[in-house]
């Protein structure tokens, strides 16, 4: 059985889920030097945003398939050093997008109406109702800072709360601003404008302290700010100031540059003005439910080699998406390394084409198969569907895609071109029914061979005796011929044979076969 460390406290439908696959322990204390010591031990890790899996901790876990993140951010997470130990890196999307939001809303409304200090101030015995007159959301302007799932949700009830919605988000488009009803503008204007500002952001090297002491001094006096997206992007420092100099007028936190925030952080010295929250925007139970099955059922199907349908560093894969891809990424996978093999040294260029049916599908699964299968005859088991766009990059394989529909050989069919140092060679490969792999073309000669685990290929004229003189040979050297198929053009011109043998070629053997007359190459492939 598969290990699975739970690192963080997670809902207990999510422990059921991994425990049909694996041997589940849950430890919710660990410091990071404990962590680092017991990863090794673990096939998969699932957490929240409270384990922080730095590339230290993730090296340690050289036995680690996938990392499952509990929740949307990753932050907590070195993907680049997960992708480059092959790791799969999945979260859940949007299993906690209405809690985040609604805790945004809670937010707005308890700084508007001083809630968390009237109630403390009423449990402490008083019955103070002067110093708690608030302010109506109705009729102001709310700035929406990201307008993604959480943003969109936060803009949607506010707009029926009367409020108008103002958005900065450089990577929305304007169609989608409108049909949410919400006016997109510039940074700047939204600082200006807004009587409210909330983040819903990822934290980048972009967003990092996008909210700092320049820009609070061009917003509204009075303003109020919310960020239950990621601590960083406020400067905490800034709107400290900010609030004991009375230029905003209230602030509420979910999230901190330090979690757990520091107990001497001089935010918790601020007023009533001040709202503070441990991280809760996705603490609901439905949200918890939500998440905890997301990504359990992920990590438990990657456990069975299948597909994540989240995953951050690899395309994700919706299963009826993936049932109908899988042939054909085994085809893709196997032309890779037979093109590979055929193109012997460097690999510059890759191109692939996706014809037939499978022209209009997505190309990246398939694309990222193809280099699997062109870089696992170097790099063997370290190369896998995490890294392989990444190895391929470092190697400076530049990668091209084509697709031709009209190509009606084959329902749908694959092919690949690879431009090395010694030259270029090309294979296709289609389907046989639904999933029976067939080589339909090497160097664009037709051809319909199965493929199996030892091939000798030889490229030749077309002329009397050639193929009798290579199965003497091979027949001398007790190598069995398992079928053979010849492809050519034109009669008496160049021609492509492949010999699907049952063992592997001896030593020395290749090289005679290459000095017969009429023969001008000639590659033994192992897939
Ligand atoms: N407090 C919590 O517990 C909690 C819960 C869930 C999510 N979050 C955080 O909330 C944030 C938003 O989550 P989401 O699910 O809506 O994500 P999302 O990916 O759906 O939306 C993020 C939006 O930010 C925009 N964006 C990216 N860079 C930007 C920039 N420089 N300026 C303006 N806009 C930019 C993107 O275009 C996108 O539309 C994330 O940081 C996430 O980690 C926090
Ligand atoms: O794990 C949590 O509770 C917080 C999750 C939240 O920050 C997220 O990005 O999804």
């Amino acid at each position: 059985m598969p290990k699975v460390l739970v690192s963080d406290p997670i809902d207990q439908v999510g422990i059921d889920i991994l425990s049909q696959v694996a041997t589940v322990d849950v430890k919710t204390t660990l410091s990071p030097e404990e962590l680092i010591q017991i990863l090794p031990e673990y096939d998969a890790i699932m957490i929240r945003s409270g384990t922080k899996l730095t590339k230290e901790a993730i090296e340690a876990g050289k036995n680690l398939k996938i990392i499952g993140r509990a929740g949307v951010g990753v932050d907590n997470v070195d993907v680049p050093t997960a992708t480059r130990m092959g790791i799969v890196v999945v979260n859940s999307p949007e299993g906690n997008t209405i809690a985040a939001a609604e805790h945004t809303l809670a937010m707005m409304m308890s700084l508007s109406r001083f809630i968390p200090a009237a109630n403390q101030s009423l449990k402490g015995g008083k019955w103070d109702r002067k110093s708690f007159t608030g302010v109506e959301v109705y009729k102001k302007n709310l700035g929406i800072l990201g307008l993604g799932k959480i943003g969109s949700h936060v803009a949607s009830v506010a707009k029926s709360l009367g409020m108008r919605v103002l958005a900065y988000d450089p990577f929305l488009t304007a169609e989608r601003a409108e049909k949410l009803g919400v006016n997109l503008v510039d940074l700047e204007i939204l600082l200006r404008e807004a009587d409210y500002i909330t983040l819903h952001l990822p934290k980048t090297k972009d967003t990092a302290h996008l909210i700092n002491a320049e820009r609070i001094a061009i917003m509204k006096d009075g303003v109020r700010i919310i960020n239950c997206a990621r601590g960083g992007i406020i400067d905490e420092v800034a709107i400290a100031d900010a609030i004991k100099s009375g230029k905003i007028a209230g602030i509420a936190l979910d999230v901190f540059e330090n979690e757990p925030l520091e107990a001497d952080s001089g935010l918790r010295e601020l007023g009533d003005n001040v709202i503070l929250t441990p991280h809760l925007g996705a603490s609901t139970e439905e949200a918890q439910t939500n998440v905890a099955v997301d990504v359990a059922e992920q990590i438990r199907d990657v456990l069975l080699g299948l597909p994540a349908r989240s995953a951050v560093n690899i395309p994700g894969l919706r299963p009826d998406v993936w049932q109908k891809l899988k042939p054909y990424l085994q085809l893709a996978e196997m032309l890779g390394n037979l093109v590979g093999q055929l193109a012997g040294g460097r690999v510059d260029t890759l191109n692939v084409k996706l014809q037939g049916e499978i022209a209009n599908s997505e190309s990246q699964p398939i694309v990222v198969a193809a280099l699997k299968g062109l870089l696992s005859p170097a790099l063997r088991e370290r190369v896998n569907f995490v890294n392989a766009s990444i190895e391929a990059k470092e190697r400076g394989i530049h990668v091209t895609e084509t697709r031709d529909p009209s190509v009606e050989d084959y329902s749908g069919s694959i092919h690949l071109t690879a431009h090395g140092n010694q030259g270029q060679q090309s294979v296709t490969g289609a389907l046989l029914g639904k999933s029976e792999i067939r080589i339909t073309s090497i160097n664009e000669f037709p051809i319909n061979v199965a493929p199996t685990h030892y091939m000798l290929l030889t490229l030749h004229r077309d002329m009397p005796g050639i193929i009798g003189r290579i199965g003497s040979l091979l027949g001398n050297f007790n190598v069995n011929i398992a079928s053979m198929q010849v492809g050519r053009r034109m009669v008496r011109g160049e021609a492509v044979m492949v010999l699907n043998i049952d063992d592997p070629l001896p030593s020395g053997l290749l090289d005679e076969i290459v000095h017969i007359q009429g023969v001008t190459d000639a590659f033994v492939v192992k897939l």
